[in-house]
């Protein structure tokens, strides 16, 4: 699919993959979004992050960059686990494109999605464009009921509280100018998973227009979620502070 060939020329697209334990994702990502960004015509590069995984991530990312070429995947230097927050910082810091998409590594997001971001970004010049599960065509596959009722209870309370008239606040696939994200990153004082409905609600703060796609979540088939007890008590601790501050 050809985006716009008349504006695309000036943007340049960094897609930030956070990685830990991703070996056997790796490389079918990676595969995805050359083959639809190649298709789209847009230029781009993929910035792995990954955090000294224990399964080999790292390896597979240097032979992924020796296949594709540098210019097209950059690498983090090898890093101790220092959580999802900073291999976004990282990840910004290497970034050379002027728009900065996020999204995980493990396939949970398809990379056939890019190419709607971009156009809807191209179209109403929206400094952020977020990916939805819970609107329109969007949808959740493979979690069991649980977790559904994490996901759902979390966008749920966040939109009652603070009403920030995004659909999805717990997803992370999304597009951002990179000077917005560099001012979001900044304001945002949560760590891990929770970081991505705080960005969210300091966006709405700062008065930055976003747009919605929806997109289908598919859980992953191979590795594990990290998503863990700690990280449901961080998200409500994260809420009462937005809530009593904002
Ligand atoms: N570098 C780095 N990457 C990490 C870390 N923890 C997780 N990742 C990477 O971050 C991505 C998402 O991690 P998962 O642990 O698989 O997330 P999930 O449970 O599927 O949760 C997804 O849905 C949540 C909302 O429902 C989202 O909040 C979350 O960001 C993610 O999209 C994957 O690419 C994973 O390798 C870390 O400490 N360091």
């Amino acid at each position: 699919m050809e985006v716009d060939s008349g504006l695309i020329k000036r943007d340049k697209y960094s897609i930030l993959l956070p990685t830990y334990n991703e070996r056997e994702n790796l490389p079918i990502i990676i595969w995805l979004i050359i083959k639809y960004l190649d298709e789209s015509g847009v230029d781009y590069e993929v910035i792995i992050i990954d955090d000294g995984s224990p399964d080999g991530t790292s390896e597979v990312a240097r032979q992924l960059q020796k296949l594709y070429g540098s210019s097209k995947i950059v690498l983090r230097p090898r890093e101790m686990k220092l959580g999802l927050g900073t291999a976004y910082i990282h990840g910004i810091q290497q970034a050379s494109g002027n728009f900065i998409i996020i999204m995980d590594a493990d396939l949970s997001h398809h990379p056939k999605f890019i190419p709607e971001f971009i156009k809807l970004q191209l179209k109403y010049d929206y400094d952020i464009v977020s990916g939805t599960r819970y609107k329109g065509s969007g949808g959740v596959y493979g979690w069991d009921f649980k977790r559904k009722l994490i996901s759902r209870g979390a966008n749920f309370l966040t939109q009652l509280m603070l009403r920030p008239g995004v659909s999805d606040l717990t997803g992370s696939f999304r597009l951002y100018k990179k000077e917005v994200l560099e001012k979001l990153i900044l304001s945002c004082v949560s760590k891990g998973y929770v970081f991505q409905m705080e960005m969210i609600i300091r966006a709405r703060q700062f008065d930055y227009s976003i747009g919605e796609v929806p997109i289908s979540f598919v859980d992953r088939v191979y590795g594990e979620s990290k998503l863990g007890g700690s990280e449901i008590v961080q998200f409500a601790k994260a809420l009462l502070y937005l809530f009593a501050t904002t």
